[in-house]
């Protein structure tokens, strides 16, 4: 899909296509289509990055809590967004042992316990023998800092979404 396809969208079309970019956050996507037109993939994620940073913690912390548990329930029972579940799959977290999967979800039980919203990761960019390392390392991050952390993987999720919709390469030009 080009810019020009894009910038040609009505509401209800660029909120139907980008509304999951942001994981169950339409609102975001119809927030950035007041802003078109965009150049380019950069200048699209740019605004829904800022409307993120711009909302007050409890929006950040609202944001983190509509992304599903890694390897949760939600994937054995073959309920996620079809974002989710691809990047789930992808990064091989259906095909884990009983072990690994109990590990996980300990830590992501622990780690929702400490801060309130479950462990965001973008799990395409992560191997999944180092996920539960990574959850017990930030798990003991402060508070504050791993709002930060937590973000910024959901902005790199956003990326990798909005770069399949666009059908460029995510690494950049
Ligand atoms: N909790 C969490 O990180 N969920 C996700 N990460 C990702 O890449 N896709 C998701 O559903």
């Amino acid at each position: 899909m080009d810019m020009e396809k894009v910038n040609s969208m009505d509401f209800g079309e660029f909120v139907d296509v980008f509304g999951n970019v942001i994981e169950r956050c339409p609102l975001i996507a119809a927030a950035v289509w007041s802003q078109r037109p965009f150049s380019d993939l950069e200048d699209l994620e740019k605004h829904f990055f800022a409307l993120i940073d711009a909302l007050p913690q409890s929006g950040q912390e609202g944001i983190l809590r509509c992304h599903p548990d890694l390897a949760g329930r939600e994937l054995q029972r073959g309920t996620l967004t079809a974002e989710s579940q691809r990047e789930q799959s992808g990064a091989g977290l259906t095909s884990l042992g009983a072990d690994e999967r109990l590990r996980l979800a300990e830590l992501n039980a622990q780690y929702r316990a400490r801060f309130g919203f479950p462990f965001v990761l973008a799990a395409r960019l992560t191997d999944p023998a180092a996920m539960p390392r990574e959850l017990a390392r930030r798990l003991h991050c402060p508070p504050a800092q791993e709002l930060r952390t937590a973000l910024g993987e959901v902005k790199k999720i956003g990326h990798l979404r909005l770069a399949d919709l666009l059908c460029v390469d995510p690494s950049g030009p």
